[in-house]
């Protein structure tokens, strides 16, 4: 693995962009200049978005939701992260890639943290790894750092804390709330976070943290003023199956052209129009088989 996000640095092609690091990510933030990030899962969709500029792929424990039908994020596996992060590890040559840390992989010690983050960076090429969590977890994001592991920081919304918050609900609507959460927010740039996602929080106090902070923050349903915006992929493209949240966009309707295209390729096999003689094997002119007989259909349908 080279510190380019390469892994055969030699097999790198020549003029294209360099890959994105965390201080890219800060140099970023201090040019005004918006971070683009979305969620990838495999290697196609990886690729398109690695392509197409996004500056940070997270494979997110969201698969859960979005890829595997599971109610809720809690039962993802380490395995399981693994699995995905190492297909859109193969497809993405700029994008700085970091891979969530599942339920269960960081809340028991420190030392389970390091060991479960270190399988992210050397099993999976992950260039960082990311955790659900506040103040208490400043000592986890300073082992990681100490260790060398990039760590990127979530606050607000916290998925995995679905059963504490009864459902998924904005956070820090209060005072004293919003007060925790930047106070959180600090304790975790101090920690040594690389930048911090802020979900389903108000705009207001997302750009209040934001100013605050030397760190880019990565918004989801947390407004317009954040260094950066990231979106679960199946959201933007309307493959999500659920009622999307109020911070959702649809940018495209690929579930219509998916539905076209089954519904094209169903029609096609049903009246025998595919496989056209085109798109068949044919025996050398040489050999020969012996005569297929044609079943006398009219037999069976009288
Ligand atoms: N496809 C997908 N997109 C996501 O953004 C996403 C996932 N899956 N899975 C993991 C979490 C769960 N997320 C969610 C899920 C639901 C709401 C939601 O229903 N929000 C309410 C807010 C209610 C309130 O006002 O407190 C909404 O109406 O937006 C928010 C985030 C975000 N993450
Ligand atoms: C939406 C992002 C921030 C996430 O944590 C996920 O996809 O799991
Ligand atoms: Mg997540």
């Amino acid at each position: 693995m080279s510190l380019t996000g390469f892994r055969d640095a030699a097999a790198r092609p020549l003029g294209v962009a360099t890959a994105v690091t965390p201080a890219s990510l800060l140099a970023l933030k201090r040019s005004g200049a918006p971070i683009t990030a979305l969620t990838a899962y495999d290697y196609p969709t990886a690729r398109l978005a690695d392509e197409a500029g996004i500056d940070m792929l997270l494979v997110g424990d969201s698969l859960a939701m979005a890829v595997l039908g599971h109610e809720d994020t809690l039962a993802v596996t380490m395995d399981e992260m693994l699995h995905h992060a190492r297909a859109v590890r193969r497809a993405t040559q700029r994008a700085l890639l970091v891979v969530d840390l599942p339920y269960g992989s960081y809340q028991i010690s420190v030392e389970d943290t390091l060991r479960n983050s270190l399988r992210m960076v050397k099993e999976a090429g992950a260039n960082a790894v990311k955790l659900e969590g506040g103040a208490a977890m400043a000592s986890r994001v300073r082992a990681l750092t100490a260790a060398e592991i990039p760590v990127v920081a979530h606050i607000g919304l916290t998925p995995q804390s679905v059963n504490r918050m009864g459902g998924y609900r904005v956070q820090g609507r209060s005072e004293i709330e919003a007060m925790t959460l930047l106070d959180d927010a600090l304790a975790l740039e101090d920690a040594g976070a690389i930048a911090i996602v802020l979900e389903g929080i108000p705009r207001e106090l997302a750009a209040l943290i934001t100013a605050r902070l030397h760190i880019p923050t990565i918004g989801i349903g947390a407004g317009p003023k954040c260094d950066g915006q990231i979106l679960v992929w199946h959201d933007v493209f309307g493959l999500s199956f659920r009622n999307a949240p109020k911070f959702v966009r649809q940018f495209e309707d690929v579930a219509a052209l998916m539905r076209k295209g089954l519904e094209e390729y169903r029609t096609a096999v049903s009246e025998r129009t595919f496989p056209r003689d085109e798109e068949s094997y044919h025996l050398p002119t040489n050999v020969h088989l012996p005569e297929t007989e044609e079943p006398e259909l009219s037999v069976w349908s009288e």
